[in-house]
């Protein structure tokens, strides 16, 4: 165990604004789920807004001071009817920008491990 909170290991605010910035494109040029996030991007403040619950919901889980003010998980995707190729699909994207801003390797297995843990309230919901 890290005596450093995962926050910390992210780079703190301005890692994860940059860690999200770069999933989310990520994820709009990943023609597994691209659909999914251009509806999103057609809208800039929902867009904008989209982004920091993102920020907040990964510096509040993971020791960071933000208070995350948007849906809850399986509140945010019901209805999406998400399958496991497109679950697949964002953790890969994560993993690869977490890997490419040079987050190191047990941090990265602690993400995935905390994406995976998500799956029951996300997929087919
Ligand atoms: C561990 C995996 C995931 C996490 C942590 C996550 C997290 C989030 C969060 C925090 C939001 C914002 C909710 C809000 O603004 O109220 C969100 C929205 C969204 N998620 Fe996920 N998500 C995950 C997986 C997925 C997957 C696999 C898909 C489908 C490919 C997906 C599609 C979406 C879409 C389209 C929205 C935006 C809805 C909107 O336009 O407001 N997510 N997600």
């Amino acid at each position: 165990m890290s005596d450093t909170t995962l926050y910390q290991r992210l780079g703190g605010d301005s890692g994860i604004a940059a860690l999200v910035e770069d999933i989310v494109e990520a994820h709009l040029q990943n023609p597994a789920i691209q659909a999914r996030y251009l509806p999103a991007k057609d809208d800039p403040a929902h867009f904008e807004e989209l982004k920091g619950h993102l920020r907040d919901f990964l510096s509040a889980g993971s020791g960071g001071p933000a208070t995350y003010r948007g849906r809850n998980m399986l509140e945010a995707h019901r209805g999406m009817n998400v399958n496991e190729v497109e679950y697949m699909a964002v953790l890969d994207d994560i993993q690869r920008v977490l890997e490419r801003h040079g987050v190191d390797e047990p941090t990265r297995q602690e993400m995935l491990g905390i994406t995976y843990s998500l799956k029951d309230e996300i997929l087919h919901v």
